[in-house]
Protein backbone atom coordinates (compact mmCIF):
# COMPACT_ATOMS: atom_id res chain seq x y z
CA UNK A 1 0.00 0.00 0.00
CA UNK A 2 1.53 3.34 -0.91
CA UNK A 3 1.42 5.50 1.72
CA UNK A 4 0.61 9.40 1.41
CA UNK A 5 3.57 11.57 1.20
CA UNK A 6 2.43 13.35 4.66
CA UNK A 7 1.92 10.13 6.43
CA UNK A 8 5.41 9.38 6.62
CA UNK A 9 8.42 11.43 6.88
CA UNK A 10 8.68 14.55 4.87
CA UNK A 11 9.10 18.03 4.53
CA UNK A 12 7.04 21.26 4.21
CA UNK A 13 7.90 24.54 2.72
CA UNK A 14 6.97 27.68 4.86
CA UNK A 15 7.08 30.41 2.44
CA UNK A 16 7.04 33.36 5.37
CA UNK A 17 10.41 32.71 5.92
CA UNK A 18 11.54 30.34 2.87
CA UNK A 19 12.63 27.75 4.73
CA UNK A 20 11.55 23.89 5.21
CA UNK A 21 10.36 21.91 7.85
CA UNK A 22 11.07 18.07 8.53
CA UNK A 23 7.80 16.20 9.59
CA UNK A 24 7.38 12.67 11.08
CA UNK A 25 4.27 11.74 12.38
CA UNK A 26 4.76 8.27 12.82
CA UNK A 27 7.49 9.28 16.04
CA UNK A 28 5.14 10.08 18.99
CA UNK A 29 5.54 6.83 19.80
CA UNK A 30 8.44 7.02 20.70
CA UNK A 31 9.26 6.41 24.49
CA UNK A 32 10.37 9.19 26.50
CA UNK A 33 12.97 9.11 29.88
CA UNK A 34 13.73 12.52 29.11
CA UNK A 35 13.84 15.52 31.22
CA UNK A 36 10.26 15.97 32.40
CA UNK A 37 9.23 19.80 33.30
CA UNK A 38 7.47 21.24 36.16
CA UNK A 39 3.81 22.10 35.46
CA UNK A 40 2.87 25.41 35.77
CA UNK A 41 0.36 26.54 38.64
CA UNK A 42 -2.27 28.82 37.93
CA UNK A 43 -1.76 31.71 40.01
CA UNK A 44 -4.24 32.03 43.20
CA UNK A 45 -3.57 35.48 44.37
CA UNK A 46 -4.40 38.51 43.22
CA UNK A 47 -2.07 40.42 44.58
CA UNK A 48 1.42 39.35 46.01
CA UNK A 49 3.57 41.84 47.85
CA UNK A 50 6.68 40.61 46.31
CA UNK A 51 5.98 41.15 43.19
CA UNK A 52 7.89 43.46 40.84
CA UNK A 53 4.90 44.43 38.70
CA UNK A 54 2.32 44.50 40.91
CA UNK A 55 0.20 47.69 41.31
CA UNK A 56 2.05 49.85 44.50
CA UNK A 57 4.79 47.65 44.75
CA UNK A 58 8.97 48.34 44.70
CA UNK A 59 10.59 47.33 41.62
CA UNK A 60 14.62 46.17 41.52
CA UNK A 61 15.34 50.13 40.92
CA UNK A 62 14.00 51.10 44.19
CA UNK A 63 10.86 52.81 42.02
CA UNK A 64 7.45 52.29 43.47
CA UNK A 65 4.72 51.64 41.26
CA UNK A 66 1.02 53.33 40.51
CA UNK A 67 -1.63 51.62 42.05
CA UNK A 68 -3.00 51.27 38.78
CA UNK A 69 -6.25 50.13 37.58
CA UNK A 70 -6.11 49.12 34.62
CA UNK A 71 -2.81 48.60 32.15
CA UNK A 72 0.50 49.68 33.81
CA UNK A 73 3.58 50.37 31.20
CA UNK A 74 6.93 51.55 32.14
CA UNK A 75 10.55 51.38 30.36
CA UNK A 76 12.44 48.63 31.44
CA UNK A 77 14.98 48.75 34.16
CA UNK A 78 16.96 46.46 33.05
CA UNK A 79 16.59 46.87 28.47
CA UNK A 80 18.71 44.68 26.22
CA UNK A 81 18.06 48.13 23.77
CA UNK A 82 19.27 50.97 25.21
CA UNK A 83 18.19 54.91 23.57
CA UNK A 84 22.00 56.10 24.41
CA UNK A 85 23.47 52.99 21.34
CA UNK A 86 25.96 54.46 18.68
CA UNK A 87 25.22 53.92 15.50
CA UNK A 88 28.92 53.72 14.47
CA UNK A 89 29.61 50.46 12.26
CA UNK A 90 32.69 48.48 12.39
CA UNK A 91 34.05 46.25 9.75
CA UNK A 92 37.47 44.45 9.40
CA UNK A 93 37.62 42.20 6.03
CA UNK A 94 33.61 41.91 6.14
CA UNK A 95 34.01 39.15 8.30
CA UNK A 96 34.14 41.11 11.70
CA UNK A 97 31.20 43.48 11.28
CA UNK A 98 29.30 45.25 14.03
CA UNK A 99 27.16 48.24 14.45
CA UNK A 100 25.23 50.02 17.38
CA UNK A 101 21.85 49.47 17.76
CA UNK A 102 19.91 52.24 19.29
CA UNK A 103 16.50 51.53 21.02
CA UNK A 104 13.50 51.52 23.87
CA UNK A 105 12.24 48.65 25.74
CA UNK A 106 9.12 48.82 27.61
CA UNK A 107 6.85 46.17 29.91
CA UNK A 108 3.35 46.30 29.47
CA UNK A 109 1.33 45.17 32.51
CA UNK A 110 -2.10 43.94 31.11
CA UNK A 111 -3.91 43.86 34.45
CA UNK A 112 -3.38 45.24 38.42
CA UNK A 113 -4.47 41.52 39.33
CA UNK A 114 -1.06 38.95 39.85
CA UNK A 115 -3.53 35.97 39.06
CA UNK A 116 -4.97 36.80 35.75
CA UNK A 117 -3.97 35.68 31.77
CA UNK A 118 -5.44 36.58 28.79
CA UNK A 119 -7.05 33.20 29.42
CA UNK A 120 -8.89 34.59 31.83
CA UNK A 121 -9.52 38.21 31.23
CA UNK A 122 -12.50 39.72 29.32
CA UNK A 123 -13.03 40.72 26.56
CA UNK A 124 -12.91 44.42 27.41
CA UNK A 125 -9.58 44.05 29.54
CA UNK A 126 -8.18 42.31 26.67
CA UNK A 127 -9.35 44.99 23.91
CA UNK A 128 -7.80 47.68 26.43
CA UNK A 129 -4.54 45.68 26.35
CA UNK A 130 -4.79 46.13 22.31
CA UNK A 131 -5.31 50.00 21.90
CA UNK A 132 -2.36 49.80 24.23
CA UNK A 133 -0.67 47.54 21.95
CA UNK A 134 -1.73 50.31 19.37
CA UNK A 135 -0.69 53.27 21.11
CA UNK A 136 2.84 52.30 22.10
CA UNK A 137 3.43 50.66 18.27
CA UNK A 138 2.65 54.11 17.19
CA UNK A 139 4.55 56.27 19.60
CA UNK A 140 7.75 54.68 19.05
CA UNK A 141 7.35 54.06 15.51
CA UNK A 142 7.14 57.99 15.04
CA UNK A 143 10.88 57.93 16.45
CA UNK A 144 13.61 59.08 13.78
CA UNK A 145 15.87 56.10 15.95
CA UNK A 146 12.86 53.47 15.62
CA UNK A 147 12.20 51.35 12.59
CA UNK A 148 10.94 47.90 14.65
CA UNK A 149 8.53 47.76 17.12
CA UNK A 150 8.58 44.07 18.36
CA UNK A 151 5.63 43.44 20.79
CA UNK A 152 6.17 39.80 22.19
CA UNK A 153 4.85 38.12 25.40
CA UNK A 154 6.81 35.06 27.20
CA UNK A 155 3.95 32.83 29.22
CA UNK A 156 5.38 30.62 31.91
CA UNK A 157 8.52 30.07 33.58
CA UNK A 158 9.59 27.24 30.62
CA UNK A 159 9.31 29.59 28.31
CA UNK A 160 11.79 32.36 30.63
CA UNK A 161 8.69 34.73 32.09
CA UNK A 162 10.72 35.98 34.64
CA UNK A 163 7.20 36.90 36.40
CA UNK A 164 3.72 35.22 36.75
CA UNK A 165 2.13 38.78 36.52
CA UNK A 166 0.04 39.26 33.53
CA UNK A 167 2.66 41.19 31.13
CA UNK A 168 4.66 41.59 28.30
CA UNK A 169 7.12 43.37 26.52
CA UNK A 170 7.76 45.61 23.70
CA UNK A 171 11.25 46.02 22.32
CA UNK A 172 11.53 48.67 19.83
CA UNK A 173 14.85 49.08 17.58
CA UNK A 174 16.57 51.06 14.88
CA UNK A 175 17.27 48.04 13.08
CA UNK A 176 14.76 45.39 11.87
CA UNK A 177 15.31 41.76 13.53
CA UNK A 178 16.17 38.82 11.16
CA UNK A 179 12.58 37.03 11.12
CA UNK A 180 10.80 40.26 10.29
CA UNK A 181 13.17 41.14 7.67
CA UNK A 182 12.84 37.13 6.34
CA UNK A 183 9.09 37.45 6.31
CA UNK A 184 9.11 41.00 4.88
CA UNK A 185 11.27 39.92 2.14
CA UNK A 186 9.25 37.15 1.18
CA UNK A 187 5.88 39.54 1.57
CA UNK A 188 7.76 41.93 -0.77
CA UNK A 189 9.10 39.20 -3.08
CA UNK A 190 5.38 37.44 -3.27
CA UNK A 191 3.44 40.68 -3.96
CA UNK A 192 6.28 41.62 -7.01
CA UNK A 193 6.12 37.59 -8.40
CA UNK A 194 2.50 37.59 -7.51
CA UNK A 195 0.26 40.69 -7.24
CA UNK A 196 -1.09 39.84 -4.00
CA UNK A 197 -0.78 39.18 -0.39
CA UNK A 198 0.91 36.14 0.39
CA UNK A 199 -0.99 35.62 3.70
CA UNK A 200 -4.25 36.92 1.92
CA UNK A 201 -3.78 34.27 0.18
CA UNK A 202 -2.77 31.62 2.10
CA UNK A 203 -5.33 32.60 4.58
CA UNK A 204 -8.49 32.00 1.44
CA UNK A 205 -6.90 29.02 0.94
CA UNK A 206 -6.53 27.71 4.19
CA UNK A 207 -10.43 28.76 4.53
CA UNK A 208 -11.19 26.76 1.50
CA UNK A 209 -9.50 23.72 2.72
CA UNK A 210 -11.02 23.91 6.36
CA UNK A 211 -8.05 21.07 7.65
CA UNK A 212 -5.61 23.14 10.16
CA UNK A 213 -8.44 25.82 11.07
CA UNK A 214 -9.08 26.31 14.87
CA UNK A 215 -11.06 28.98 15.20
CA UNK A 216 -12.32 31.83 13.20
CA UNK A 217 -14.61 35.34 13.82
CA UNK A 218 -15.48 37.72 11.67
CA UNK A 219 -12.42 40.01 11.98
CA UNK A 220 -9.80 37.12 12.63
CA UNK A 221 -8.54 33.49 11.77
CA UNK A 222 -6.74 31.25 14.46
CA UNK A 223 -4.67 28.16 12.50
CA UNK A 224 -2.21 25.70 13.07
CA UNK A 225 -0.23 26.78 9.80
CA UNK A 226 1.10 23.64 7.10
CA UNK A 227 4.68 24.46 7.76
CA UNK A 228 4.11 24.92 11.97
CA UNK A 229 7.20 23.92 13.46
CA UNK A 230 6.09 24.16 17.59
CA UNK A 231 3.87 21.12 18.43
CA UNK A 232 0.65 23.22 18.68
CA UNK A 233 2.53 26.51 17.19
CA UNK A 234 -0.47 29.03 15.96
CA UNK A 235 -1.06 31.83 13.71
CA UNK A 236 -2.99 34.42 14.14
CA UNK A 237 -4.68 36.37 10.86
CA UNK A 238 -6.52 39.21 10.43
CA UNK A 239 -8.78 38.74 7.47
CA UNK A 240 -8.09 41.83 6.19
CA UNK A 241 -5.46 43.10 4.55
CA UNK A 242 -4.13 45.53 7.51
CA UNK A 243 -0.05 46.14 8.11
CA UNK A 244 -0.10 47.42 11.94
CA UNK A 245 -2.18 46.94 14.95
CA UNK A 246 -2.63 50.80 15.15
CA UNK A 247 -4.55 50.81 11.84
CA UNK A 248 -7.49 47.94 13.27
CA UNK A 249 -10.72 49.53 13.70
CA UNK A 250 -13.17 49.01 16.78
CA UNK A 251 -14.61 46.10 15.56
CA UNK A 252 -11.02 44.32 14.39
CA UNK A 253 -9.82 45.23 17.98
CA UNK A 254 -12.43 42.94 19.99
CA UNK A 255 -12.09 40.78 17.20
CA UNK A 256 -8.55 40.39 18.16
CA UNK A 257 -9.54 40.11 21.97
CA UNK A 258 -12.17 37.50 20.74
CA UNK A 259 -9.56 35.50 18.97
CA UNK A 260 -6.65 35.76 21.74
CA UNK A 261 -9.10 34.70 24.68
CA UNK A 262 -10.13 31.75 22.50
CA UNK A 263 -6.96 30.59 21.49
CA UNK A 264 -5.99 30.97 25.31
CA UNK A 265 -8.67 29.00 26.70
CA UNK A 266 -8.24 26.15 24.29
CA UNK A 267 -4.49 26.05 25.07
CA UNK A 268 -4.59 26.28 28.60
CA UNK A 269 -7.52 23.30 28.52
CA UNK A 270 -5.07 21.19 26.03
CA UNK A 271 -3.13 19.58 29.07
CA UNK A 272 -5.62 21.52 31.76
CA UNK A 273 -2.18 23.64 32.67
CA UNK A 274 -1.39 27.14 32.16
CA UNK A 275 -0.01 27.02 28.78
CA UNK A 276 3.41 28.24 28.38
CA UNK A 277 4.55 29.85 24.97
CA UNK A 278 6.18 33.32 23.65
CA UNK A 279 3.69 34.71 21.35
CA UNK A 280 4.35 38.20 19.32
CA UNK A 281 2.94 40.45 16.62
CA UNK A 282 4.55 40.77 13.09
CA UNK A 283 3.73 44.18 11.78
CA UNK A 284 5.49 46.22 9.43
CA UNK A 285 8.74 48.13 10.14
CA UNK A 286 8.07 51.61 10.93
CA UNK A 287 10.82 53.75 8.88
CA UNK A 288 8.94 55.42 7.11
CA UNK A 289 8.34 53.00 4.00
CA UNK A 290 4.73 52.13 2.43
CA UNK A 291 5.27 48.50 3.32
CA UNK A 292 2.33 47.52 1.34
CA UNK A 293 3.01 43.40 1.05
CA UNK A 294 2.84 43.41 4.95
CA UNK A 295 0.39 41.40 6.70
CA UNK A 296 -0.25 42.01 10.34
CA UNK A 297 -0.26 38.49 12.27
CA UNK A 298 0.94 37.31 15.39
CA UNK A 299 2.92 33.74 15.97
CA UNK A 300 2.39 31.42 18.98
CA UNK A 301 4.93 28.97 20.01
CA UNK A 302 4.20 26.60 22.61
CA UNK A 303 6.74 24.06 23.76
CA UNK A 304 4.80 21.58 25.22
CA UNK A 305 4.72 18.34 23.05
CA UNK A 306 2.85 15.25 25.15
CA UNK A 307 1.59 16.39 28.51
CA UNK A 308 1.93 19.58 30.83
CA UNK A 309 5.25 18.29 31.45
CA UNK A 310 6.96 16.73 28.34
CA UNK A 311 8.29 19.75 25.98
CA UNK A 312 9.40 19.70 22.27
CA UNK A 313 13.29 20.59 22.71
CA UNK A 314 14.51 22.31 19.38
CA UNK A 315 18.15 20.72 19.81
CA UNK A 316 20.50 18.46 17.63
CA UNK A 317 18.90 18.24 13.88
CA UNK A 318 16.90 21.23 14.55
CA UNK A 319 20.23 23.25 15.27
CA UNK A 320 22.18 21.86 12.60
CA UNK A 321 19.75 20.81 10.03
CA UNK A 322 16.40 22.19 9.84
CA UNK A 323 13.49 22.40 12.37
CA UNK A 324 11.34 18.68 12.63
CA UNK A 325 8.63 18.13 14.16
CA UNK A 326 6.51 15.09 15.12
CA UNK A 327 2.17 15.63 15.07
CA UNK A 328 1.26 16.81 12.00
CA UNK A 329 -0.23 20.31 11.76
CA UNK A 330 -3.43 18.47 10.91
CA UNK A 331 -4.12 17.04 14.76
CA UNK A 332 -2.70 19.45 15.96
CA UNK A 333 -5.74 21.61 14.79
CA UNK A 334 -7.93 19.62 15.17
CA UNK A 335 -6.76 18.82 19.15
CA UNK A 336 -7.14 22.88 19.76
CA UNK A 337 -10.69 22.55 17.88
CA UNK A 338 -12.00 19.73 20.40
CA UNK A 339 -11.10 21.46 23.46
CA UNK A 340 -13.85 23.08 25.47
CA UNK A 341 -14.37 27.09 25.09
CA UNK A 342 -14.90 26.87 28.62
CA UNK A 343 -11.81 27.18 30.90
CA UNK A 344 -10.64 24.56 33.14
CA UNK A 345 -10.55 26.52 35.84
CA UNK A 346 -14.16 27.43 35.35
CA UNK A 347 -15.56 23.81 35.30
O1 LIG B 1 11.78 45.50 38.71
C1 LIG B 1 11.73 45.03 37.58
C2 LIG B 1 11.49 43.60 37.38
C3 LIG B 1 11.42 43.13 35.97
N1 LIG B 1 11.66 44.10 34.96
C4 LIG B 1 11.63 43.67 33.58
O2 LIG B 1 10.38 43.02 33.31
C5 LIG B 1 10.56 42.16 32.20
C6 LIG B 1 9.66 40.94 32.42
O3 LIG B 1 9.54 40.31 31.19
P1 LIG B 1 9.82 38.72 31.07
O4 LIG B 1 8.94 38.02 32.09
O5 LIG B 1 9.40 38.39 29.63
O6 LIG B 1 11.26 38.49 31.34
C7 LIG B 1 12.03 41.77 32.13
O7 LIG B 1 12.57 42.14 30.86
C8 LIG B 1 12.67 42.61 33.24
O8 LIG B 1 13.88 43.24 32.85
C9 LIG B 1 11.89 45.43 35.23
O9 LIG B 1 12.08 46.23 34.31
N2 LIG B 1 11.92 45.85 36.53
Amino acid sequence: MTLLLEQTSHRRYNPLIREWVLVSPHRMQRPWQGQMEKPAEAQVSAYEPECYLCPGNRRANGEINPTYAGTFVFDNDFAALRSDAVTTERDIEGLLRARGEPGICRVICFSPRHDLTIARMSMSEIGRVIGVWGEQSDELGRLEAINSVQIFENRGAMMGASNPHPHCQIWAGNSIPNETAKEGAAQADYQADHGGCLLCRYLALEEKLNERIVYRNEHFTVLVPYWAVWPFETLVLPRRHVGALNELGGDETMGLADAMSRLAVRYDNLFETPLPYSMGFHQKPTDGQPHHAWHLHAHYYPPLLRSATVRKFMVGFEMLGSPQRDITPESAAQRLREMSSVHYLDR
